[in-house]
């Protein structure tokens, strides 16, 4: 779909890039020709991935980092400088997330989400837009939100993540028109339902719950990761050079089915349609 050298010598950090959508999107980068940083609170994990994402070549340089504690956000990039000498892009994909009433929460639970999603990418994209501005460098910003962030909407139950993905949304673009003259470009992306450990054991603890889910995507599948890591690496590509502060949703049309007043027509059969176009058109 790309050119093999599409991202080569580019050097790209990615929070959370051990796990899920975060090492999908760095192995497609690893394949484009991108060399990587890998961040994120357990060591064995990143040092697992960074293994097995370099198995047929490339190079993944990896740094435990807490993104809530702005210190070892400032190591991490003393760390990556240290070994590449330079950051080209930055993806925050890190976060926190769990089901719940929001009655239910005790203020450290908004506060453990909160933290990472919208105090972390802040702090990410902090130290490193100061490092790029300092040294007159252009660079891109991808943030990974969610559809109840980009549709405005919300949504219950995921307050915490609701209210700190909107904030980030909220990040990008404006930022997008501040820093647009330093050359640092921001995108991001807002996933529906893409299938990881992760999200599904704290969103989808049961299998009737995903199929509940399922229903609601007009195409009635989920995301597979690879078309997820092609976004990602379209957007941060010089190919993408004249996108700045736009969201790009990718859920199958879930948002939308949710939006339109009469989408739920859709489980209507023929039959249906027969019996209801009939009584219609008698009165
Ligand atoms: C289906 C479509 C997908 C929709 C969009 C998906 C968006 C995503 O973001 S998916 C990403 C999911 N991945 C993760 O969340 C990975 C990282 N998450 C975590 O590490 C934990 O889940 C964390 C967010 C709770 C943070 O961990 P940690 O800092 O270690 O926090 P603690 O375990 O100490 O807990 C702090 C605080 O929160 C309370 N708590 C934890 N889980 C729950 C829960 N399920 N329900 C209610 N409260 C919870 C915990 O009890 C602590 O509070 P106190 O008891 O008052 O101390
Ligand atoms: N999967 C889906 O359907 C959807 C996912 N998303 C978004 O996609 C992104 C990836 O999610 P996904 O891959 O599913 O889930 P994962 O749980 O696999 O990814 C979350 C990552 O964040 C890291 N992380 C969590 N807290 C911190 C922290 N304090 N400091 C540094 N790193 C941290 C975790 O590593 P560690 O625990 O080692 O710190 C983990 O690697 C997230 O932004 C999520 O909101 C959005 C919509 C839907």
């Amino acid at each position: 779909m790309f050119r093999s050298d599409l991202l080569r010598d580019k050097v790209i950090v990615i929070t959370g890039g051990g796990t899920g959508l975060g090492r999908a999107i760095g192995e497609r980068y690893l394949e484009l020709g991108a060399k990587l940083a890998i961040a994120s609170r357990r060591k064995d994990v990143l040092q697992t991935a960074a293994q097995e994402m370099t198995q047929n070549g490339g190079e993944v340089f990896y740094h435990p980092c807490d993104v809530r504690d702005p210190s070892q956000v400032t190591e991490l990039f003393d760390a990556i400088y240290a070994h590449y000498g330079k950051v080209d892009i930055l993806v925050n994909n890190a976060a926190g997330n769990f089901i719940s009433p929001t009655e239910r929460l005790s203020s450290r639970a908004v506060d453990s989400v909160l933290n990472i999603v919208l105090h972390g990418t802040f702090y990410m994209t902090l130290e490193l837009g100061k490092r790029w501005i300092e040294e007159k460098k252009s660079g891109t910003m991808l943030n990974i939100v969610t559809t109840y962030a980009a549709s405005g909407a919300g949504s219950g139950f995921v307050v915490p993540s609701a209210a700190a993905k909107a904030g980030v949304l909220t990040l990008t673009r404006s930022l997008a028109v501040e820093w647009a003259k330093y050359g640092i470009r921001q995108v991001a992306i807002a996933p529906g339902m893409f299938p990881t450990e992760g999200a599904w054991s704290r969103l989808v603890p049961s299998e009737e719950m995903g199929e509940r889910l399922l229903n609601r995507v007009p195409l009635h599948r989920a995301g597979n990761k690879s078309e997820l890591a092609n976004l990602a690496a379209f957007l941060v590509s010089d190919e993408a050079a004249y996108i700045n502060g736009e969201v790009v949703t990718i859920d199958g049309g879930e948002w939308l089915q949710g939006a339109g007043e009469f989408n739920e027509l859709a489980d209507l059969t023929n039959e249906d349609w027969d019996q209801l176009s009939a009584k219609m058109r008698s009165k």
